[in-house]
């Protein structure tokens, strides 16, 4: 029987990309309308794996993925897709012509803020609206053509959709790129794609510091910085227990060990922080551009 993968949907949404790309047609491929509704399907059993947004090169981190894994689902990281983002501006077809005088614009938030500096210098002042996804926000349009709202998502939703691209490539900055995540209830769990090869192993932690010790970040880092282990990422979010209660999340390049991963795990512990494993899986990149259709 196919693997059922979950991703962010609707279709040709930038996660439904990562799905293709990694998992290619052999699976059966499910769309949920939030991350924490595909994040609950995979712990439930729904689906195999889910496919989520974690990180964006220009946005920072999809606080809403991380936010859920900790606080309400506690699922693995098995692996990681990279893929590169390129955000175009779109129109329903009868208004291509007319597209400089729409007063509302529709996409996710991170799309948006992908591009800034465009919006701030064409649109001055005009109304955001956020969708759950940019797939999402391009069905919207399609299915209003008596709105005067555009669309920011990828090619692929063009098509989808039957979106005209008045303007492409809108990100303010040509490096963009995000990062998804494959979730599974068991960190035993492994897909290779048949498609990709992993060009990275990575590790990561959520570390919590004991409250109120002076020098304990300096401590954290540098059980890491002596066993020579190299940090990729490291990010703070709040607990939720109140005003200045935070932990962090933390990247390694390397899957775990025998001897390094866990000896930095067992010196933290012994300083009094607590320390959950998020995950030890590998990375894959997407070196092609948006053009395969889904
Ligand atoms: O809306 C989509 O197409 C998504 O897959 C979500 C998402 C995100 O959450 O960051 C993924 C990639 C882009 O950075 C913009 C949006």
């Amino acid at each position: 029987m196919s693997k059922r993968i979950g991703f962010l949907g609707p279709r040709a949404t930038f996660t439904h990309f990562a799905v293709q790309s990694f998992f290619g047609d052999e699976v059966e491929q499910v769309p949920y309308t939030t991350i924490p509704q595909c994040i609950d399907a995979v712990a439930d059993g729904e689906i195999d794996f889910a496919v989520v947004p974690t990180e964006n090169a220009l946005e920072g981190s999809v606080n809403l993925t991380f936010d859920y894994l900790i606080h309400e689902q506690p699922l693995y990281i098995v692996g990681e897709i990279v893929s590169p983002i390129e955000q175009h501006f779109m129109v329903h077809p009868s208004r291509k012509n007319d597209w400089e005088n729409v007063t509302r614009i529709y996409s996710h938030s991170h799309a948006i803020a992908q591009c800034h500096k465009f919006l701030h210098q064409t649109f001055k002042g005009i109304t955001y609206d956020y969708a759950t996804s940019t797939g999402a926000a391009a069905s919207y349009v399609s299915k209003h053509p008596e709105e005067s709202v555009a669309a920011i998502a990828n090619n692929l939703a063009a098509k989808e959709y039957g979106l005209e691209i008045v303007k492409a490539n809108i990100h303010d900055y040509h490096y963009n790129h995000t990062r998804f995540a494959i979730l599974h209830p068991s960190n035993k769990a492994e897909y290779d794609s048949p498609y990709l090869t992993p060009d990275k192993e990575k590790t990561t932690l959520m570390v919590t510091l004991p409250s109120d010790q002076s020098g304990a970040l300096h401590q954290v880092l540098s059980a890491f910085t002596w066993r020579k282990l190299n940090l990729s990422k490291i990010e703070s979010r709040p607990m939720k227990t109140g005003l200045g209660n935070y932990f962090f999340i933390i990247d390694i390049d390397m899957i775990v060990d025998e001897i390094l991963i866990p000896g930095a795990i067992a010196e933290l512990e012994a300083l009094g922080c607590s320390v959950k494993l998020l995950g030890s899986y590998e990375a894959y990149s997407i070196n092609q551009h948006i053009e395969k259709e889904v």
